[in-house]
């Protein structure tokens, strides 16, 4: 398989000027909405992939900005060959409203007062990231996604989608997420939060004051915000692996409070540098929409998941102890009570948390195989002829040369299948002079399900030497049809 990158890419910027009422009750006169995209969008605009980034994420997945020595933050994944194959998919990835990377956001200006929203943005949800999102995608014109997938507060995003919009994609890919914030996760995040807001810069989120590009405001309330989140990121095995004990430029400990261990300079350089590309008030808003996440209905994330359409794939990482796998768990059970169909692995990695981002290998093999089954309701007839049980050979030869079919699926009064008959089978009347389908049409029907795999339905039909199978639910209702020459022509062009 070739592995690349998608190249060198902008980021693009969606403005919306209505107005988007949020969960809580605020609304936002208009907002922008900063997004990248990769790939072709294909005629039928049906194989675009929503990617959706966690906390201090941003549009750009992948590929490269002009002068940029790193490319985007899942280069890894996203790219012709990889998972999010860019040659087949139409990639997708827009910054989070309340984020500060090009999106609106507490650093924006409001259009009302002319001045930063800072501290008077209004709390935003999951939802409502969510909802920003679907304007993006009309705008770009998609009726329905191929799928939506994300890491972290990114899968959080992604389960909201299918419950928010559940007609709206085919499938959903959900990592290292929970379907809703536990106690242990907002008490980190509130810890980072009162490092922010203790910060004598913070000044109630008004620190805007002038145009630079050192950071400003309250820059070391975040770097302690991002330490302390840094951490939980990350997993007893890989700090230990990755520093043990070292000290850090000293052959031995100094018995003062200056920077022994390597580890403790790792986290101020990651403190730091966070400072440099993120903003303290988007951490307070973008932490306070993961505590308020919570898809449970009286309780239970089950009754939560309800309603959703789309197939799933959950991963989890062994060793994150911030989103731990039981968590990953607890959305398949909800899933499966709910019958929908889902896929769960747990990687083993030592990366905690961060698994997500560094697990590429895993990751990429387990989604390129959920997003490449091609499954026969993907690709199924919904809308084709039938006839009713008990009808004439010469109404059934009719209704087979009007609608130029060479199959009608024959229905009983209560909508089940209960046949098939072909124009073989009116070749067949005719000689022998029979006048009822009863007669002719074939009874022990071999019929296929929505989630059959393509390649074992053509199999199907190969071994019994049949051109069309109907496409029945567990109660033997007909829900589509499926024939050899749809599958030639899925085969010929790709599933894009
Ligand atoms: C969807 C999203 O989540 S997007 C956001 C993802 N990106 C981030 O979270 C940005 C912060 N970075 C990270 O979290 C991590 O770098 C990851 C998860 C992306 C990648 O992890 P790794 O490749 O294992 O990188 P690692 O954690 O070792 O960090 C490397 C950095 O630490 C620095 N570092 C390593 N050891 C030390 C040390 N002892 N003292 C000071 N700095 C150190 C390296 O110089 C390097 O710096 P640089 O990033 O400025 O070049
Ligand atoms: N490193 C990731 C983890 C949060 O889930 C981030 O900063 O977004």
């Amino acid at each position: 398989m070739i592995r690349g990158s998608p190249g060198s890419v902008t980021t693009q910027y969606y403005y919306h000027s209505s107005p988007l009422v949020l969960e809580g009750g605020e609304t936002l006169p208009s907002l922008t909405i900063a997004y990248e995209t990769y790939g072709k969008l294909n005629r039928d605009k049906n194989n675009a992939i929503l990617i959706c980034h966690a906390l201090s994420g941003d549009a750009h997945v992948a590929g490269f900005h002009e002068n940029d020595k790193k490319p985007g933050w899942w280069d890894s994944m996203v790219g012709p060959g990889k998972a999010f194959d860019t040659d087949r998919y139409y990639v997708i990835c827009s910054n989070v409203i309340g984020g500060c990377q090009g999106s609106t956001g507490p650093s924006s200006i409001n259009p009302v007062t002319d001045k930063a929203y800072g501290a008077t943005f209004p709390v935003i949800t999951i939802r409502d990231m969510v909802q920003a999102q679907k304007l993006l995608v009309d705008h770009l014109g998609i009726k329905q996604l191929y799928a939506v997938a994300g890491g972290s507060m990114g899968g959080m995003q992604a389960l909201q989608w299918t419950v928010s919009f559940p007609d709206l994609m085919k499938k959903a890919i959900v990592i290292a997420a929970t379907g809703s914030s536990t106690p242990q996760q907002i008490a980190f995040n509130e810890v980072g939060r009162k490092a922010i807001t203790s910060d004598p810069e913070w000044n109630n989120g008004n620190y805007y004051h002038s145009k630079t590009d050192e950071a400003q405001g309250p820059v070391k309330g975040l770097a302690l915000a991002r330490m302390v989140g840094h951490i939980t990121y990350l997993s007893d095995e890989s700090m230990i692996s990755k520093f043990g004990r070292s000290l850090q430029e000293k052959d031995r400990i100094g018995f003062d409070f200056s920077t022994d261990f390597a580890v403790e300079s790792y986290l101020h350089h990651q403190g730091d540098t966070f400072t440099h590309r993120f903003d303290a008030n988007s951490y307070l808003y973008i932490t306070k929409a993961i505590d308020y996440f919570d898809l449970t209905d009286d309780g239970s994330l089950a009754k939560g998941l309800a309603g959703i359409h789309a197939s799933f794939l959950v991963i989890s990482v062994s060793s994150d102890w911030l989103y731990p796998p039981y968590q990953s768990q607890e959305i398949v059970s909800a899933l499966t009570a709910n019958d929908r169909k889902v896929r769960y692995s747990e990687i083993h990695s030592k990366f905690g948390h961060d698994g997500f981002l560094l697990e590429s290998g895993q990751i990429n093999y387990l989604i390129s195989q959920f997003l490449s089954r091609t499954v026969v309701g993907d690709v199924m007839i919904r809308d084709f002829p039938t006839i009713e049980e008990g009808a004439t050979t010469a109404v059934t030869a009719r209704r087979l040369v009007n609608k130029e079919v060479n199959h009608l699926p024959v229905l009983s009064r209560s909508d089940r299948l209960v046949g098939i008959v072909t124009s073989w089978d009116i070749a067949n009347a005719v000689a022998k002079n029979f006048l009822w389908l009863d007669e002719i049409m074939s009874k022990n029907v071999i019929t296929t399900a929505p989630d059959e795999p393509i390649e074992s339905a053509a199999k199907k039909m190969e071994e019994h030497s049949i051109s069309a199978l109907p496409v029945v639910d567990a109660d033997q209702h007909l829900i589509g049809l499926i024939t050899s020459d749809a599958i030639s022509m899925l085969i010929g062009r790709g599933t894009g």
